[in-house]
């Protein structure tokens, strides 16, 4: 089979206030090594197309085999053999270059001796060698974007999906891209599907185009075919002088020969002929222009922009296509005219343009899913780069963090003692030494966790990390356990603070063990929910906020419970932290009766209801 993706009655609709038909029933196939280009005005549908062929959006109705895996029935099986770049914001900012290509790597599932491997190479292939040790989010926007391509490029992906790679490269760098995507798909078959804006620069890469609009493929073929549709014509660009407009009587004179268009700049003037008419266009041209002067005209052939535009004229209607019969063997830019097949029978029902294919049937093949210690080794070795990577990540705000994990409890154990009368004693000195370290769990496990969870959410890294053959436990689980390093100084400073200060001694439990993970876990769980299930981040910075505000207020921590009025400690008991901190202090106490057993059972149900309904809340992919 030489097919890498079949497309069959491929729909996609949204439902908001009305329905939207993203992608309107789409059939084709894509050849392996070929660079497939996918063109389409914003709306188009062209998004929503490769986000299923990707696993990320499930189809309505439809198939998508991608290298014999059922794409729909199994989305991870198609992440482990693609390679993505989005056009929105890429993960891994805050790491070097070298290192962000490497973790991308080992998260695809390569060995550490092969990425170290890759990496290198592609350094050198990319020209990234000299900036290898900065920070991807300190290079300027080109710069960052060829290393995005380059963690697109890791793993050596069969199929590579790229939104506007070239976007904001300059025409060097522009180059370099399209002539290692020519050798990728040249020299090891990689498969390229390219959405892209820029008509021109797609004409000189891509082997075919389908052209999308209103969720349809309205034309697909190779550039060469789709120029031929447009028929013999000549084009000729116009340059009038000062950028100034054409005056009716000279309009009338050049619509006289052919059509005229007028151009996206200032000035500027388009106008399709036929070749025997194109003496008299270029004497209208050179002599016979009426009101203005022409500053300069340049002739050619229709280019792919042309076709583009001109199939706004046209009705929306589907096309069904086939690959090319076989792929193709020389590099992308050189091989559109070989590697298209010639116009086979038109489907019954639809309308297909010269130059495209019918689909031949093939099955889907439903891929095998990896044994189960492949799947834990795959797991644990995405734990351990995502967690570096979320750990790297706080390495600016590392000493602040620290800072104000140490300071914080210790001020409130040496504040708080001081207001007011009767707190001086060992017992109150307990509730504020478990309200400190409640606090700075609260604190990073809530507010630090959820505000991460909403700017990798809104960002549209989350997009990014889906992408990747990860599971979302590992995902889950670097997230949260990024944090616990952070908690730790909160946990530990109030219980030395307060012995060195006062010489309390304290009975620390084993049971703490238990208590002290539970309470992060249960916390994190709630700061999962608050960053995962609210849109807005301003919403989600008020709500923590707030939260951890309404705690240091209504729950028992820094006062005895029962000194509270009832509707404040109703509150409290709603809060995981009231529990946490009821079941830190029996620890503490070595108080280890009935009560703490229910505090631990409450804090256990929370972080198993909390983690488990966030990992579905988590859209991991769009129902
Ligand atoms: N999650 C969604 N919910 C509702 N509508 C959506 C969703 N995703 C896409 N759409 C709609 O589907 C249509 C196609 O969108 P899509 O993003 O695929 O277009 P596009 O061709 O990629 O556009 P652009 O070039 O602007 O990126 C649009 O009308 C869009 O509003």
């Amino acid at each position: 089979m030489t097919d890498a993706i079949t497309v069959r009655n491929l729909t996609r609709s949204f439902r908001t206030n009305q329905l939207v038909l993203a992608n309107d029933d789409l059939t084709f196939s894509v050849a392996r090594g070929e660079v497939f280009g996918v063109l389409g005005a914003n709306g188009a549908g062209k998004t929503t197309l490769v986000s299923q062929l990707l696993g990320l959006v499930r189809p309505t109705s439809g198939s998508i085999t991608v290298e014999g895996v059922d794409v729909v029935a199994d989305p991870d099986g198609v992440k482990r053999i693609t390679g993505f770049l989005p056009q929105t914001e890429l993960a891994m900012r805050e790491l070097e270059v070298r290192r962000a290509l490497h973790y991308t790597g080992r998260l695809r599932g390569q060995g550490e001796t092969d990425a170290q491997r890759q990496t290198d190479e592609l350094l050198d292939e990319l020209g990234l060698g000299p900036v290898s040790g900065r920070y991807v989010n300190q290079l300027s926007g080109g710069m960052m974007r060829l290393v995005n391509f380059g963690m697109a490029l890791m793993g050596r992906p069969k199929l590579l999906v790229l939104d506007e790679p070239t976007n904001e490269l300059d025409p060097h760098n522009r180059r370099l891209v399209w002539d290692v995507l020519a050798r990728r798909s040249a020299a090891e078959g990689a498969t390229v599907v390219l959405v892209t804006h820029n008509v021109l620069e797609a004409e000189s890469v891509v082997d075919r185009v389908a052209v999308m609009r209103q969720g349809r493929i309205v034309t697909l073929g190779s550039p060469g075919e789709l120029k031929h549709r447009l028929g013999d014509t000549v084009r000729m660009d116009l340059q009038v002088r000062d950028g100034g407009e054409l005056g009716a009587a000279d309009l009338a004179l050049l619509g006289a020969t052919g059509t005229v268009v007028p151009g996206t700049r200032d000035g500027r003037y388009l106008v399709h002929c036929a070749p025997a008419r194109m003496p008299e266009l270029v004497t209208v041209v050179t002599e016979g222009m009426a009101t203005m002067g022409i500053e300069d005209f340049r002739l050619s052939r229709p280019s792919l922009e042309d076709v583009y535009l001109s199939l706004d004229d046209e009705p929306a209607a589907p096309v069904v296509s086939a690959a090319p019969s076989a792929a193709k063997a020389a590099p992308a830019g050189v091989a559109s005219a070989a590697a298209a097949a010639p116009a086979a029978a038109p489907s019954a029902a639809t309308v297909v343009p010269a130059g495209v294919a019918v689909l031949a049937p093939t099955t889907p093949v439903p891929s095998a899913r990896p044994p189960l210690r492949e799947r834990l080794t795959r797991g644990l070795t995405s734990f351990k780069y995502l967690w570096l990577e979320q750990m790297l990540e706080v390495r600016s705000t590392w000493w602040w963090s620290l800072l104000f994990g140490f300071l914080m409890p210790v001020a409130m154990v040496f504040g708080l003692t001081r207001i007011g009368g009767g707190l001086t004693d060992q017992n109150s000195l307990l509730y504020i030494v478990s309200g400190a370290a409640v606090f700075s769990v609260a604190t990073e496990g809530i507010a630090t966790l959820a505000q991460r969870v909403g700017v990798v959410r809104t960002s549209g890294m989350l997009q990014y990390y889906v992408s990747l053959p990860i599971s979302r436990t590992a995902f889950l689980a670097a997230l949260v356990f990024s944090r616990l390093l952070l908690i730790l100084p909160g946990l530990v400073t109030p219980i030395i603070a307060a012995r060195l200060m006062y010489d309390a001694d304290f009975v620390v439990s084993p049971m703490l063990l238990v208590v002290l993970p539970l309470t992060c876990l249960a916390l994190s769980a709630v700061g999962l929910a608050i960053g995962t299930v609210v849109e807005s981040m301003d919403v989600i910075v008020v709500i923590t906020n707030l939260l951890i505000f309404v705690l240091l207020l209504a729950a028992p921590v820094l006062i005895p419970p029962e000194s509270l009025p009832l509707p404040l400690r109703l509150i409290g008991y709603l809060l995981p932290p009231t529990y946490a901190a009821e079941a830190l202090r029996h620890a503490l106490s070595g108080d280890l009766g009935g009560m703490f057993l229910v505090d631990v059972s409450v804090l256990l149900g929370m972080t198993v209801l909390g983690l488990a309904a966030t990992s579905r809340w988590i859209r991991w992919r769009i129902a």
